[in-house]
């Protein structure tokens, strides 16, 4: 199984007065338009799968930097999600938000960054289950679920078919 992690750094959006832009003060989350690979051409967190010896916090920060060249710190563990396809399991995914970061997001190879309010989050452009439990993320909740898809490789043209999902969830592994 392929261990996975996702990385949502958050920021309070404020009104900004040299372009009179004053929108409602409402947070911001980073997304990416992923360029390649698993997902490719749909938005999430910046993320993915873990190296040899890494752990998944460190995975997270590695993938954040590398991805869109922000270095993240103070992760705080907000889910953990099975993917699962045919039956057997695909992806387990650790996802961390963070309000702690340094740098300004930049385009790579792998992504396109960018900043989205968090009631604006293109949950039509993104894998099927985002819209299930990314909300409580966003909102500051913890959520561990299991989501099922049928119809084999490769996982992102696998149809989504069932999932179960808890909020409220405490970690036993802080990792
Ligand atoms: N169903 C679902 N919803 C939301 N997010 C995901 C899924 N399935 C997933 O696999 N994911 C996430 C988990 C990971 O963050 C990425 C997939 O990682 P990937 O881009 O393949 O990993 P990298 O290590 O960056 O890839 P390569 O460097 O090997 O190209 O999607």
């Amino acid at each position: 199984m392929i261990e996975a992690t996702l990385c949502f750094p958050l920021r309070e959006w404020t009104p900004d007065e040299r372009t009179g832009d004053d929108r409602e003060r409402t947070d911001e989350v980073l997304l990416i338009e992923k360029r390649r690979g698993l997902g490719e051409g749909w938005y999430n967190g910046p993320g993915g799968k873990l190296e040899n010896g890494e752990t998944p916090r460190e995975c997270a920060v590695r993938e954040t930097r590398e991805e869109v060249g922000l270095a993240v710190r103070n992760l705080e563990k907000a889910g953990e999600l099975t993917f699962t396809l045919d039956g057997d399991r695909h992806t387990f995914c650790h996802v961390y938000r963070t309000r702690s970061f340094d740098g300004e997001p930049t385009p790579s190879d792998e992504a396109r960054p960018e900043w989205v309010p968090i009631d604006e989050v293109p949950y039509d452009r993104m894998w099927e289950d985002d819209r299930l439990w990314l909300p409580a993320v966003l909102e500051g909740d913890t959520v561990a679920g299991e989501f099922r898809f049928e119809g084999g490789e490769p996982l992102d043209e696998a149809d989504f078919a069932d999932h179960d999902l808890e909020r409220d969830v405490s970690f036993e592994d802080r990792s």
